[in-house]
């Protein structure tokens, strides 16, 4: 998988991965009121809202991006049609060709690890048959159980030809409470970091292992520290715009040849509409005004990233 992602970045020069964090707040009304006046004001027309939404914003980005990330909790918020939504959502974008790399962070213990990973990249047979249910690309994992609960997605990935991003040093403020902890000198990000290698090592294709991590646009010393640590490990990068991730900080996670990770932006492309910057679109044209903050975001990148 991480061979079709690195061709797809190549592809497009775009290093870019849009963010499906579709919040009621983020979708314009009219959208919302067609959605609510087939469905219901309720969890139902709420969901089948996001998906509208969804839909109109990938359409607008695809020929631009490799890949997509939607983030379950957006839709677990609408219970039962929001998981609808988020169906639908990976599977369109993935009969568009883009990537779909879920983020649901998962990570339990070693039977548990294994349905998540079935569930979401994997397969479940049923009788003679077998289904896909979420069926993504790539999905984000939690390794605060360790090993128990990684190894179940590195066997799916490995059998399946799918992907995962451990959470190493996450983008938020509060995330060096526990990652940054010193345990015999060192930080906890960087215990991780190794055993992430180590897990990544039976799945390497080429250069780059299917098993990546991921590391915060807002933290530029330690993506560049993890970038020298790490050298097989591709890096979802989350945190650029709306969190103050700077491209200019992000190039320390690229090589020579512009390999080494790919940059999310979430309400910075899908609210664009609602910024100052992009408020001549106007409602109606949220999905334009998606469309030119992606245009931006990668003008940006390419700047400081060569490929
Ligand atoms: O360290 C992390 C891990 C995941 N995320 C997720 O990425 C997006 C970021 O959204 P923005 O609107 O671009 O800030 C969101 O889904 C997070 O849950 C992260 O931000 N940091």
């Amino acid at each position: 998988m991480i061979t079709t992602l690195l061709n797809k970045i190549k592809e497009t020069k775009a290093p870019v991965c849009v963010g499906l964090d579709p919040m009621l707040a983020y979708i314009p009304d009219e959208v919302k009121k067609a959605a609510f006046a087939e469905k219901g004001e309720n969890l139902e027309g709420a969901a089948e809202a996001c998906w509208r939404f969804n839909e109109a914003i990938i359409k607008a980005t695809v020929d631009l991006i490799p890949a997509v990330k939607p983030q379950i909790a957006m839709y677990e918020q609408f219970g039962i049609p929001g998981l609808i939504a988020y169906e639908k959502t990976v599977r369109f974008a993935k009969e568009l060709g883009l990537i779909v790399i879920a983020d649901v962070k998962r990570g339990d213990i070693g039977s548990t690890s294994a349905a998540y990973a079935e569930g979401h990249l994997g397969s479940i047979t049923i009788g003679e048959k077998q289904f896909f249910p979420f069926d993504a690309d790539m999905a984000t994992v939690n390794p605060y159980l360790g090993s128990d609960g990684v190894k179940p997605f590195l066997e799916v990935c490995g059998r399946c030809d799918k992907g995962i991003f451990v959470l190493v040093k996450t983008s938020n403020p509060s995330s060096g409470e526990l990652q940054d902890q010193l345990i015999d000198g060192e930080p906890l990000y960087a215990r991780v970091a190794d055993l992430t290698s180590a897990w990544g090592e039976s799945l390497m294709e080429g250069a780059w292992s299917n098993v990546g991590a991921v590391v915060g646009a807002t933290y530029p010393k330690m993506l560049a520290e993890l970038r020298a640590r790490m050298p097989h490990t591709f890096f979802l990068i989350p945190g650029y715009g709306a969190q103050g991730g700077k491209a200019e900080d992000l190039a320390v996670a690229f090589n020579a040849q512009g390999e080494g990770g790919i940059v999310n932006s979430s309400r910075g492309i899908i609210a664009a509409w609602k910024q100052e910057k992009y408020q001549n679109f106007g409602a109606e044209a949220f999905a334009d005004a998606a469309r030119q903050a992606t245009v931006d975001m990668i003008l940006d990148l390419q700047r400081c990233i060569r490929f």
